[in-house]
């Protein structure tokens, strides 16, 4: 199948080529109802774009380089027996794990294989009074506030060979020490804006529109602050209109990112899937911020399978009984961010663009080249189950699922995109 795919699928250049003849009259009539389109669309909490980062977060010595460096299989990170091993920030990217990537490789085998990334970066430890600058202090926070969304390490090992800054081993104290360090941060954040504003802002009338922008701005920090102070929340965990998005994501709050909680438990532990933390910790997300996804792993595992081949790998996951941690951890991450993907699919090349949840075709096809964007034409599209379902590409268009869609068309997480561009 894979060779007469290539055979009907023109070479990976093809989509850099421009295309004179433009189906303009086609696209038209497939444009959804102008009602449609006009229906208000949330805005996505963070900055906008596809090129966001995840970072390691946690109190010192909790396992975070040892984490990082078997993720990204490097030994980037400082991972060493001490507090504060990590001062400056490492950054590498992560293939994303994707069964339907594989799948597309095995059927097109292109000459080039482009995954799906996850840009991780590896902190410095946080520790209590961070906000007043204890510990690494305002270099930490400012690392914080430069990543889009947090993985947060959380130690629930017992060893007494590793250094516990706070003493002993207590997860939901470590918890609350980063909520409280990082909400802390904010709040000094917030209220030094909001000073700005109202200052700026003394001889403000309703008369001019500017005027009234800028009290709903202020009406808009105040609300900011009372989430975290008075209903002590996370901002992320506030409920925002569009027009507040706008002005919480200039912001750039901290407890506005996505969090994912690792747990990172004794090799023993989490083979056995059993720790006395592990329901308490649950417990304290679910009260102070529901939703947010839990993963528990144990670096010391991931950290003896990482330097494996495959093979190995295999092997060692089977004696030890238990799974590496790592594909899910960066599935989960790339999802907090709310990133999905498309591919472009050709005997040259199989590639997975990532996009963010919401982007139009025109956006998703300029991530490839900003001329795709500029001059869109349209996109043939085929859903990846389809194409799945159906075996080829013909047999997705002979059902009519391969279709051609114009401006308006939202980027669906699979989708299998041709773009066509004008001159
Ligand atoms: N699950 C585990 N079981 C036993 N030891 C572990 C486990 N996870 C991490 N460690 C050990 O903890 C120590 C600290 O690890 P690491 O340097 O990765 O921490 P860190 O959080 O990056 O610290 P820092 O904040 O100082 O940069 C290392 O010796 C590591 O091997
Ligand atoms: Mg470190």
């Amino acid at each position: 199948m894979a060779d007469r795919l290539a055979i009907l699928r023109p070479p990976i250049l093809s989509f850099y080529r421009s295309f004179s003849s433009t189906p303009h009259l086609n696209i038209k009539k497939r444009m959804p109802p102008k009602k449609a389109a006009a229906q208000e669309k949330k805005i996505l909490l963070g900055r906008p774009g596809n090129n966001l980062k995840i970072g390691i977060v946690g109190l010192p010595n909790v396992g975070k380089s040892s984490f990082f460096n078997a993720l990204s299989e490097t030994d980037l990170g400082k991972a060493a027996n001490f507090p504060y091993a990590t001062i400056n920030p490492e950054e590498a990217r992560i293939p994303v794990p994707d069964a339907r990537f594989e799948w597309l490789c095995e059927t097109y085998k292109p000459v080039s294989r482009v995954p799906a990334f996850l840009t991780c970066i590896d902190i410095a430890g946080l520790t209590a009074g961070a906000s007043t600058g204890a510990g690494l202090g305002n270099a930490f926070l400012s690392h914080v506030r430069a990543v889009d969304g947090i993985f947060q390490v959380v130690r629930a090992f017992d060893d007494a060979e590793v250094i516990h800054v706070e003493g002993d081993v207590d997860p939901l104290r470590d918890m609350e020490i980063i909520q409280t360090e990082l909400r802390l941060k904010d709040i000094e954040w917030v209220e030094k804006h909001l000073d700005g504003l109202k200052r700026s802002g003394r001889a403000l009338n309703n008369t001019s529109l500017a005027d009234k922008a800028k009290k709903e701005e202020i009406a808009t920090v105040e609300k900011v602050l009372k989430t975290i102070t008075t209903d002590g929340k996370d901002v992320r965990k506030g409920d925002w209109t569009n027009k507040e998005l706008d002005v919480v994501n200039g912001l750039q709050l901290l407890t506005a990112k996505p969090v994912t909680y690792l747990v990172n438990l004794s090799e023993k532990d989490y083979v056995r899937k059993k720790n006395k933390w592990l329901p308490k910790i649950k417990g304290w997300i679910d009260a102070n911020n529901p939703g947010d996804p839990l993963i528990p792993f144990s670096v010391a595992l991931e950290e003896r399978l990482a330097p494996l081949s495959d093979e190995e790998k295999e092997a060692e996951q089977k004696s030890a009984g238990a799974q590496s941690a790592l594909g899910k951890i960066t599935q989960a991450g790339y999802a907090s961010l709310d990133l999905i993907r498309y591919f472009t699919c050709g005997p040259d090349e199989v590639r997975a663009w990532t996009i963010r949840k919401g982007t139009k075709a025109p956006q998703a096809a300029g991530v490839i080249h900003s001329d795709f964007e500029n001059k869109f034409v349209c996109g043939e599209i085929m859903s990846y189950t389809d194409l799945q379902e159906h075996g080829s590409e013909t047999a997705v268009k002979a059902a009519g699922k391969l279709r051609q869609q114009g401006k308006p068309y939202e980027m669906v997480d699979g989708d299998i995109a041709y773009w066509k561009s004008g001159a």
